[in-house]
């Protein structure tokens, strides 16, 4: 026989119902940032914003579009002229260039490699963060947004900031379970580390800013990191419940 229990009272999913509720994650590569942030979103009842997703959508149209990551001003043009219509639930999954669906290909290595071209591009930067501020305001301010500069530049006003770290052993190790556990160390190094030290350069998401928690999920399984996370936004966001 099943049994099934009641919500318990002081539910996270109620906090904050029907006021703003913006939790800023950010983090290093293959620290569990999309998967987790979908999954709190989901129990938060949230919109997600995948900000990664933009700058991956923004280097495949310069690979397909002949556009020499060299020549800083044409991508930062590219960046302000490109259509990039991307999820913005955690139920759906989907990323459009100028109405070209590019959902899996932003995900293939070369485009892993190329990204931090773009990154560290800081005209196309900008203009992507002001996107990313627009596409927050549009969703009421009620988002679970993840990415390198979120808590820090793209919202640091948000209710919730924290960042989502892990081992460098454990990065790799689960992004070379996520990419079919095909690739070899040397290129998990270049995809997971290598990657995150081009990054770094223009955003620090390492080091928690003030008022910025963190979870660390080195020796947590992904549902205790999810549960690690909503504590943190319970937290965070029972201090202002009255507010
Ligand atoms: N705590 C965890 N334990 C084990 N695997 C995890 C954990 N958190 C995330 N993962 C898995 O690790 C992989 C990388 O996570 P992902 O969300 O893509 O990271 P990021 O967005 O930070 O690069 C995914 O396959 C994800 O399911
Ligand atoms: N807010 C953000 C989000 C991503 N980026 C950059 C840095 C990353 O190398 C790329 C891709 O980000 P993404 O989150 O998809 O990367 P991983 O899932 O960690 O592999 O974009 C950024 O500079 N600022």
């Amino acid at each position: 026989m099943f049994v099934t229990f009641p919500e318990p009272v002081f539910s996270v999913e109620r906090l904050r119902e029907g006021k703003t509720l913006v939790v800023a994650i950010d983090g290093p590569s293959g620290s569990g940032k999309s998967s987790v942030s979908k999954a709190v979103a989901k129990r938060l009842g949230l919109g997600f914003l995948d900000t990664g997703a933009m700058y991956r959508a923004l280097t495949w149209h310069c690979i397909n579009g002949q556009i020499s990551f060299a020549n800083a001003a044409a991508v930062e043009h590219a960046a302000r002229s490109l259509n990039i219509d991307l999820s913005l639930t955690p139920e759906k999954d989907f990323v459009k260039v100028n109405g070209i669906n590019v959902t899996g290909p932003i995900r293939e290595p070369d485009i892993s490699k190329a990204v931090s071209a773009v990154a560290t591009n800081l005209g196309a930067r900008a203009e992507l963060v002001r996107r990313q501020q627009v596409l927050i305001a549009e969703s009421g301010n009620r988002m679970v947004v993840e990415g390198r500069d979120i808590t820090t530049v793209v919202a640091p006003q948000a209710e919730v900031r924290l960042i989502l770290t892990a081992s460098e052993e454990a990065r790799m190790r689960r992004r070379g379970l996520q990419l079919g556990g095909t690739l070899s160390a040397a290129a998990l190094e270049e995809q997971v580390l290598a990657r995150d030290l081009k990054d770094s350069a223009v955003v620090d998401f390492q080091q928690a800013a003030d008022g910025v928690f963190t979870v660390d999920s080195s020796e947590l399984d992904f549902e205790q990191t999810v549960d690690a996370v909503l504590n943190v936004v319970r937290r965070a966001v029972s201090k202002d419940q009255s507010s």
